[in-house]
Order: structure tokens, then C-alpha cells, then sequence
């Protein structure tokens, strides 16, 4: 639908509702990022943005800060009311009693309790409703709750670090550190809005990660009500990661998947706090789309894949990654380095993997370059 129709004050309001819904960018999981703007006589009597599941919407935030200056008003919002009771009662009827006139709401919600009904149901009370105003923006706020609720799989962003010539270590495993810490710090960024992160086993034996979001390296200052840590998840066929893993002892939790029934080694691992759930797949591996429908059940919005060249090839082999976010450093690590990827069998031009490049930017003195994969799924309905 066209945004000409919209004026420039409604642009203006939106854009400031989008504003407001990025602040929750780190603290909303399961829920989307959603900001709201009143707007009556040319001035705005109410703002609010959703802060954690369980608390208000934004609308009730907005409406509570106009009070009665709410009548009349329009009201500007990310992501269409909900008509439904969930942990918090419905938002298209709070408007309703507020009395305000108009809402403008930059696109639906594909939640299939809400879907259409919020709008119709603010239609239905008289209020004179429109929908499709910055859309891409709002869109691009909630990629994971969006892809969940409309398909219910996890959003997935593959975190990948390298050298100028495409090497991810030296060939004997030696890897830190190949950026800077402005690019780090962005890393932290990127873990603090995922749900989960996923890795393989082989990873943890290598590395020993943490894998935790860290409010001193964020940069961002600690949000209110303290940091969320995204669910740690290791993809362990062999159940190989040792249950003193420095991740099992740290604030967060960790599930592992695996395909082995070997019981001692399960025990083993939850007497060290891991949870272990077994999927379909093979002695070696561990059905990739399993994981991904496994982590969709669970409310997964944004998962972060931060792992080596096996499991990241074979997540862009099986169609399952949606962004590429690629630190360059400028180094040469020079041949018998490793690469980012492992692709067995993609042996000619027509296996390739097409990538389309979304955002280039400096990072410090390193350089992120942000692509979209064509998915299985998007490649499906093309
Ligand atoms: N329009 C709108 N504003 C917000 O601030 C929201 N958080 C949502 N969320 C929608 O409602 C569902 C969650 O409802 P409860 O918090 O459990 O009551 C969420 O799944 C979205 O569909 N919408």
C-alpha cells in the first residue's frame, strides 16, 4: 500500500514511535520491539514502547502517560493493537475506552491472535484506522518475531569474523584476536537482541567460549531490570562438551542437542546445570531443521550463530541462515589459514551461494558487512 497518503506530520510521528520501540530492542524477547505516539492539536500528549513480556504494551504506556488528553487523539503505532488476552489484556480495547480517533499503525501484526483482528476491531468502535505507514522500518525491528510468528522458525543472523584475504584463524586453530575492540563490542550488540545463540561442540572443545552478553563491553549501559542472556545452544551430536565448560557455570542457561543416547554423558552434563534434548539425525549430525522448528516451539525470536566453518556450512548449505554480519580485519593470515565456511560439494558456479549486500560500514579500524542469504524458504516462493 502506498505511505503517499500519509503526510509529513505522520511520517514524522512514526518515525518517533520507531524510535521509542528500538529502546527495547535488548529486553522485549519473546515479545516484538513496539513504540507509540499520541498526537493531539499538532502536539504529543502520550509516548510509551513495550520494555519486557508480562508489562504493558506500548499503547497502554502512551495512553497512561496522556491520561484524558488521549480523546481524540491519533495514535501512532508500530505494530498493530492486539486484540486478545495474552499476559496483558487487549490494547485495541484500551484505545477504544481512551476515546482516541485515529490510529496509525505502520503494519499488521501476523501473530495469528491478532492478525487483522486489532484493526478491525478499532474499526468496528468508529475509529478511523490505517495501517502501511514505514512499514520496512518496522519490519526491519522485529526480524525474528515476524519470521516466527509467520512461519514459526527463528530469525538467523551468522556472526563470522575474518582477515582481508577471508581467513577466520591460522591453520593451527590460533584465532585471537583477529578485530578490533569496537567490532567486539558490536558483537555484544548483536548477542544482547538474539534469544539464542547457536553453536557446534567442536567450538566449545576449541574455544571454551562464554558466549554471554557483558554489560561493560555493550556500551550501552545496563538496561533497567538487568541484562537477559539469550539461550546458549550447542549443537552436540557426540554429547562431547565437557560438563566443566566454562559456559555451564556462568549467568544464563545452556541447552545442548544431540542425537546420542548415551545416558552417563547426558547426566553428566545436567549435573553441571545443562539442559540436553535429543532430535532426529544421524550418529554424526543433528537434523539442522530440527534445531531451528525445536527453537521456534520455544519462543526463539533472533537466533545468533557464532561457530566455525562445519556447522556454519552446513547451516548456508541447508538454506537455514538468513543474514551473513562478516567482520574484515585488515590482516593477511596467508594460506593454510581457515576459511569461513565449509562447503563440501559445492562444486560448480550453479551451487553457488547468492548473497545480496544490505550495509557496509567501518567498525573501528575493522569493517562489517551485513548480506542477506536467499533462504530456502524465500528461494521457494521466488
Ligand atoms: N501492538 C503491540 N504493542 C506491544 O507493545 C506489544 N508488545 C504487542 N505484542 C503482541 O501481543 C503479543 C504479546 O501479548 P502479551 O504481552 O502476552 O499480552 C505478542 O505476541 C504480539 O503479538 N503488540
Amino acid at each position: 500500500m502506498s505511505e503517499g497518503r500519509f503526510s509529513a506530520a505522520d511520517h514524522g510521528y512514526m518515525a518517533q514511535a520507531l524510535r521509542l520501540a528500538a529502546r527495547g530492542l535488548y529486553t522485549t524477547d519473546p515479545n516484538p520491539r513496539v513504540g507509540c505516539v499520541l498526537v493531539r492539536d499538532g502536539a504529543v500528549v502520550g509516548e510509551g514502547w513495550h520494555e519486557r513480556a508480562g508489562e504493558p504494551h506500548a499503547e497502554v504506556n502512551a495512553l497512561r502517560a496522556a491520561g484524558a488528553d488521549a480523546r481524540g487523539a491519533t495514535c501512532y503505532v508500530t505494530l498493530e493493537p492486539c486484540a486478545h488476552h495474552g499476559l496483558t489484556p487487549p490494547c485495541a480495547e484500551a484505545l477504544v475506552s481512551a476515546g482516541v480517533a485515529r490510529v496509525v499503525a505502520a503494519m499488521e501484526d501476523p501473530n495469528p491472535a491478532v492478525a487483522g483482528q486489532g484493526l478491525a476491531r478499532l474499526r468496528a468502535a468508529g475509529i478511523a484506522v490505517e495501517h502501511g505507514l514505514l512499514a520496512d522500518q518496522a519490519e526491519a525491528l522485529n526480524p525474528g518475531f515476524l519470521k516466527r510468528m509467520r512461519g514459526g522458525r527463528p530469525y538467523v543472523r551468522c556472526k563470522l569474523a575474518m582477515s582481508l584475504d577471508g581467513r577466520t584463524a591460522m591453520a593451527s586453530g590460533e584465532s585471537q584476536w583477529i578485530t578490533g575492540p569496537e567490532a567486539r563490542r558490536d558483537v555484544q550488540r548483536l548477542r544482547a537482541r538474539s534469544s539464542a545463540i547457536l553453536t557446534g561442540a567442536g567450538t566449545v572443545l576449541a574455544d571454551d567460549p562464554s558466549f554471554t552478553v557483558r554489560a561493560a563491553e555493550l556500551g550501552e549501559g545496563e538496561p533497567a531490570g538487568g541484562l537477559r542472556q539469550p539461550l546458549r545452544v550447542v549443537v552436540d551430536p557426540h554429547l562431547s562438551t565437557p560438563p566443566t565448560a566454562r559456559m555451564l557455570s556462568l549467568p544464563g542457561s545452556t541447552l545442548i542437542l544431540t542425537t546420542s543416547d548415551d545416558t552417563a554423558e547426558a547426566d553428566a552434563l545436567l549435573a553441571a546445570g545443562a539442559e540436553v534434548a535429543r532430535l532426529p539425525g544421524t550418529p554424526d549430525t543433528v537434523d539442522l531443521d530440527a534445531v531451528l522448528e525445536l527453537l521456534g516451539q520455544r519462543g526463539m525470536n533472533e537466533v545468533h550463530l557464532e561457530t566455525g566453518a562445519t556447522l556454519a556450512g552446513a547451516m548456508l548449505r541447508a538454506g537455514l541462515v538468513d543474514e551473513l554480519v562478516v567482520y574484515m580485519a585488515p590482516l593477511l593470515l596467508g594460506d593454510g589459514a581457515r576459511g569461513l565456511f565449509h562447503l563440501p560439494g559445492l562444486a560448480s558456479m550453479a551451487d553457488r551461494v547468492e548473497l545480496e549486500i544490505v550495509d557496509l560500514r567501518a567498525v573501528g579500524r575493522d569493517w562489517r558487512i551485513s548480506a542477506r542469504v536467499a533462504t530456502r524458504s524465500a528461494a521457494a516462493q521466488s
